[in-house]
């Protein structure tokens, strides 16, 4: 579990990060999202000790990063895939580091494989691809077989069944029990991997929340469904917390309820749907409509990211 509270950096006379406070719970994925420079990668390092707040405090399972006795077992973290030596093979580095933390080889060949490196793990990292260079990131934020997880932007770089693998494997490390941080750019692909955002704009929380209550917040989370009976539909999921949109004869579009839940509901009373479509254009909505404020502040500062 991470818990930041008024966690506040600054460098000289600008504020990276203005007394921000969440918290990580165990056996979620939480995400956080903010355009360029609002201080999600800053805030990361805090957390694993790699940068110091000026003010304000961050502990994981309530102690600070900087006096655990082994830190790589207490949190994994990938923050800058690119931090490998490149001449070492895949497999050297990762030993390098588990020896380093008295971790046993027999690990090294476990996180090798859970990341699909087994074919790559003689090679240098110096060669490795970006998609490469970011299994061996999270390679090595796994080998301790920490409870926390920090993960910057690990689906960059990655094709799509690589995106897909990074969304499993956070789901499955948080079913686990284990509380994962990550960060995205990508709204959508942040809407289907976590169970939790934390939106930040200017270096302050602008949501905390969970995904569908950001989506419902923002106006967005809505799907379209396409039958030949939409009244009955209408009348059915009102009284579940839906509201309807009428689109045309045959279409309409429902909030409040997810595309699972309203299929449930159409089959519970024999209506057939033609079309479910999750209206995915609305997650960019909702990041966009949140953190516009930031972002317009951001491109009139000073040359700033
Ligand atoms: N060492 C530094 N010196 C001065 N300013 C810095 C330093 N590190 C970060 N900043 C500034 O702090 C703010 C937050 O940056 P940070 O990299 O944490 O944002 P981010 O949300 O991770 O952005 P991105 O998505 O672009 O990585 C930015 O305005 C950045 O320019």
């Amino acid at each position: 579990m991470i818990e930041a509270r008024h966690l506040t950096k600054r460098h000289g006379a600008s504020v990276a990060v203005d007394d921000v406070s969440f918290t990580v719970a165990p056996g979620t994925v939480t995400g956080f999202l903010g355009p360029n420079g609002a201080g999600k990668s800053t805030i990361m390092r805090m957390i694993v000790g790699l940068a110091r707040p000026t003010s304000g405090t961050v502990t994981i399972d309530g102690r600070r990063y900087a006096g655990s006795p082994a830190p790589l077992q207490q949190v994994g973290a990938l923050l800058d895939a690119g931090a490998v030596h490149p001449g070492r093979t895949a497999r050297n580095h990762l030993r390098t580091i588990a020896r380093t933390h008295g971790i046993p080889d027999r690990r090294v060949d476990e996180v090798i494989s859970l990341t699909g490196l087994e074919s790559v793990a003689r090679r240098r990292a110096g060669a490795f691809s970006l998609g490469m260079g970011q299994r061996l990131g999270i390679a090595t934020a796994l080998l301790g077989d920490p409870d926390t997880l920090v993960l910057d932007e690990p689906v960059n770089g990655l094709d799509p069944e690589g995106v897909i693998w990074v969304r499993q494997l956070c789901r499955h490390l948080a079913s686990e029990g284990r509380a994962v941080l990550l960060s995205s750019h990508l709204m959508s692909e942040m809407a289907q991997t976590a169970d939790h955002l934390i939106v930040l704009g200017r270096g302050r929380v602008i949501a905390d929340a969970s995904v569908a209550d950001v989506l419902a917040r923002a106006g967005g989370g809505t799907v379209a469904v396409r039958t030949d009976a939409v009244d009955r539909l209408a009348d059915f999921v009102r009284p579940m917390g839906a509201t309807v949109t009428y689109l045309a004869a045959d279409r309409i579009e429902i909030s409040g309820l997810d595309a699972d839940e309203i299929a449930l509901a159409a089959s519970r009373i024999g209506v057939t749907l033609f079309e479910l479509t999750p209206q995915r254009a609305s997650l960019e909505a909702a990041f966009l409509g949140l953190t516009e404020d930031s972002v317009e502040y951001r491109s009139g500062s000073a040359g700033r990211a």
